[in-house]
This record gives C-alpha cells, sequence and structure tokens, in this order.
C-alpha cells in the first residue's frame, strides 16, 4: 500500500474526490495526491459501487494514494460495505463516525486493519473538545485516520464551522496517537494557506476544484492544478 506519510505537519497533501476513472485521470495529471471515490450525487458520503471503485483504483495504478467511501452508515451496518470496499483493492476507506460506540468502531476498523478512516461532521461539533476526543477513541478503536468533513453540502465552509483552535486541536490529537489527519468541507483555493498551516496530513476538496465550484460538475483539472500550486507555495512558506 502506498504510504501518505501520515502524522507528518510539515507535508500536507491534496485528496480530490472523483466520481469514476475519467475524473481519476484527470486529478491525477493535475497532480493529486489522494484520489477519493465518491458519489457526490448522494450527499457527504455517498459510496459508489464496488466496480467503480476497483475501476478508478485500475486507472489510478499505483501512481497516487486511494480512499473510497463505503456509505453513510455507521456502526456495525457499516461492515460489509467496508469488506466490500476493501476487496476493490483501494488504499484506505472511509466512514462515518456518527454515534457508534466504542465496540462498533473496533468492528469496523478489524473489517479493513489499517485501511479504515473515521469521518466526523463539523456540524456536530457542539463542544470543543469533541473533535480531538473523537480522534483518541478512533485510535483506540484502530483506526488508520480521522477526517473532518461538512455534512451539509450547501457551501458552508469547514473554517466557518469551526475555530483554528478546535482544529488545530484535532490535528494535533491525530498526531499525537499516530492517526493520519484529514480537514475537508467545501474548501476553496483561499482557504489553504491557513488549514496547511495547521498542519494535517491532507486537504480535501470536489465542490472547490468542479467547473462553477458546484461538486456535481465535473472535475476542473486546471482548478487542481491550481491547488496543488498552492499546496506547494504553502510548503515553501513552511521550509523559509
Ligand atoms: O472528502 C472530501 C470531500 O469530498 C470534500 O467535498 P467538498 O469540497 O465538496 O465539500
Amino acid at each position: 500500500m502506498p504510504d501518505i506519510e501520515p502524522t507528518s505537519p510539515a507535508r500536507p497533501r491534496l485528496l480530490v474526490s472523483v466520481r469514476g476513472p475519467d475524473e481519476a485521470l484527470t486529478a491525477l495529471r493535475a497532480g493529486a495526491d489522494l484520489i477519493d471515490a465518491k458519489d457526490p450525487e448522494r450527499g457527504a458520503l455517498g459510496a459508489l459501487a464496488p466496480e467503480t471503485v476497483r475501476a478508478i483504483v485500475a486507472e489510478v495504478g499505483g501512481r497516487a494514494v486511494t480512499s473510497a467511501v463505503a456509505g453513510d452508515g455507521t456502526g456495525t451496518g457499516i461492515a460489509a460495505a467496508i469488506a466490500a470496499m476493501a476487496a476493490t483493492g483501494v488504499d484506505f476507506i472511509k466512514i462515518a463516525v456518527g454515534a457508534a460506540d466504542d465496540a462498533a468502531l473496533a468492528e469496523a476498523a478489524a473489517r479493513a486493519p489499517g485501511r479504515v478512516i473515521g469521518v466526523l461532521f463539523a456540524e456536530d461539533g457542539v463542544t470543543d473538545g469533541w473533535a480531538a476526543h473523537s480522534a483518541l477513541r478512533l485510535a483506540a478503536a484502530g483506526f488508520a485516520g480521522a477526517m473532518i468533513d461538512t455534512r451539509g453540502k450547501s457551501g458552508i465552509a469547514l473554517p466557518a464551522l469551526m475555530t483554528a483552535t478546535q482544529l488545530a486541536a484535532f490535528v494535533a490529537r491525530c498526531r499525537a496517537h499516530g492517526l493520519m489527519s484529514g480537514l475537508a468541507g467545501s474548501l476553496g483555493l483561499a482557504d489553504i494557506p491557513a488549514l496547511s498551516g495547521l498542519g494535517p496530513d491532507y486537504l480535501g476538496f470536489r465542490g472547490g476544484l468542479c467547473r462553477g465550484g458546484n461538486r456535481r460538475e465535473a472535475l476542473d483539472g486546471a482548478r487542481v492544478a491550481q491547488a496543488v500550486a498552492a499546496m506547494r507555495t504553502g510548503l515553501r512558506a513552511d521550509a523559509a
């Protein structure tokens, strides 16, 4: 499995969500680091058919890290979907954490050891310590990573829902427990400098890199390339 070099604060990577092999190739050619298989017509965690994920993995051909959403169910109900996605050969499988208890989280993680990423939704972050505490639970359950995304895809971006302090605490807790960390949620190019500065392992995009800024439209290779350039600029600034 390719290594995304988790928990490396100086090198955030670019995750791009795609809905098929053509978009995967567009993202890859533009320089995306992580190709994420997701159906944008079905909300924040809409799963693609395993055959489509398998085709995306084949198109990427090991030239980038891959991930796939297993669905928006939680707990034991998602276990079969995790196994089905794992069988496609995708590197990482993303599932919602939701209200799953610790036993259900552990069961989910065990379906694809070292390959399951728990997705938290910023809209659920009602207390200051929520995200950081969730990261601790995911690490204890055997997850490989944790990310924060937004559930409502109406254009309200992650930085409008959580403070930089809350996000930094989440990233730090993930790093402390060996979890790869990701931040996403209607992000645009302008969000890259500040969020990169928090040191996540990756920043995730869909809508901001599609035509017209609409996540249901086609992925725009030129916008992906702009995001790649913005991430690299951030790296040079970090290194200075
Ligand atoms: O995993 C990342 C998401 O696909 C981001 O989607 P979005 O930028 O449209 O909120």
